[in-house]
């Protein structure tokens, strides 16, 4: 549904920036992509282009098979686009009601045909009933669905949602994401969301594009980028990673002992080996780090460390655990009914297949 290829953007000025550096993002029909990325990387550069509000400089954007932006411009204008804008802010107009606010795309249909799919999309986003209203008399999460049913109104082709739930507190947030991911997804939209919130990138997206300065550094499933990032910059951009020397012995290229990796853990499973061998960086997650009280665990393998620190959040707990040879204390996530005391002997243990990293970015070559 969309296709974006070799997409660049340059701010002119006197100090040029580079916004968008060569992206290539395809978008399945019904799709939910989220685009996440720290700020500055140009998530809002990508879907301004893609909504028509930017020229690009370079690259081609295809909605639905047509070109829309091509040969570093635009082609199609943004209000032929087919191409529905959530905003950070929602952007409702102040001085018109709900219901005009929503029928403001549905500019062209007759007064009955647009009354109706204003009350029709209302229902859809639970406000039935509030068309009269303005703005100011809704509240934060009421008014961003107010700005998610005007953009749903025209029935546009594909749904661009920037930031739309940074506004709102933590609780609210969550339930409406959760709701609108399931509004989306029941209509069969072909969505494509703006984030910076690692947690709201993941749990929503069917595909999940991590970028970087301009780039797509990684794009695919969110459960294999979390657990088999590209590089250790990606893998502590996703989440909290403990991230050990390694060594994979050179004899390994030759036998089948090359799945492994040798580390303070112990000999780990490498999750996808490419016949590499050498020193190396390993990647593990707190989550798959086992921790049994060291008096407990006998003669299982694992390392042995104390509890430097602890904390406790409710559902689950964190640890900081110091280990003789390593320079930095280890991070582990424990259930929340996993009680350790600071002081306390631990055994550490890794029993899932980890990732392993060569070439500059690891910080012994
Ligand atoms: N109109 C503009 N003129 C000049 N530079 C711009 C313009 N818009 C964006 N930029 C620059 O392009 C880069 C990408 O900006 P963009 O707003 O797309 O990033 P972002 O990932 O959406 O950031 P945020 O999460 O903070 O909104 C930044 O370096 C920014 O300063």
């Amino acid at each position: 549904m969309l296709k974006i290829r070799g997409l660049s953007k340059t701010f002119a000025g006197q100090e040029p920036a580079q916004a968008l550096d060569h992206v290539d993002i395809d978008v399945a029909e019904g799709q939910f992509a989220t685009i996440l990325g720290p700020s500055g990387c140009g998530k809002t550069t990508l879907l301004r282009s893609i909504a028509g509000f930017e020229e690009p400089s370079a690259g081609t954007i295809s909605i639905a098979g047509r070109e829309v932006a091509a040969g570093g411009r635009s082609v199609v204008p943004a209000h032929e686009r087919g191409v529905g804008i959530v905003p950070q802010d929602g952007a409702l107009f102040p001085h018109l009601s709900v219901a005009q606010n929503i029928g403001f795309g549905l500019a062209g249909k007759p007064r009955r045909e647009r009354a109706r799919r204003v009350a029709e999309v209302l229902d859809l986003v639970g406000l039935g009933g509030l068309g009269a209203r303005r703005p100011h008399e809704l509240s934060g999460g009421q008014q961003q669905r107010v700005a998610l049913a005007r953009a749903i109104a025209p029935n546009p082709r594909v749904i661009l949602l920037d930031e739309p739930f940074s506004a709102l507190d933590a609780y609210l947030r969550q339930s409406l994401r959760e709701e609108v991911r399931n509004l989306l997804r029941d209509i069969g939209a072909t969505v494509v969301l703006v984030t910076h919130d690692q947690a709201e990138a993941m749990t929503l997206a069917d595909h999940l594009v991590v970028m970087r300065d301009g780039k797509v550094a990684q794009a695919g499933k969110p459960r294999e980028t979390y657990f088999r990032p590209c590089d250790i910059e990606l893998a502590r951009f996703l989440g909290d990673a403990v991230v050990v020397n390694g060594e994979i012995p050179c004899s390994a290229a030759s036998t089948s002992s090359g799945s492994t990796v040798s580390c303070a853990f112990g000999e780990l499973a490498i999750g996808s080996w490419h016949g590499q061998s050498g020193r190396c960086d390993v990647l593990i997650r707190p989550e798959n780090i086992s921790v049994r009280g060291a008096t407990d665990s006998g003669s299982l393998p694992g390392v042995i460390g104390t509890v430097v620190d602890q904390s406790f959040y409710g559902h689950d707990g964190t640890l900081q655990v110091h280990i003789p040879q390593l320079p930095e204390k280890v991070l582990v996530r424990v259930m929340g009914d996993q009680a350790f005391d600071v002081g306390e002997s631990v055994k550490l243990s890794v029993d899932r297949a980890v990732c392993t990293y060569f070439g500059p970015a690891t910080s012994q070559n």
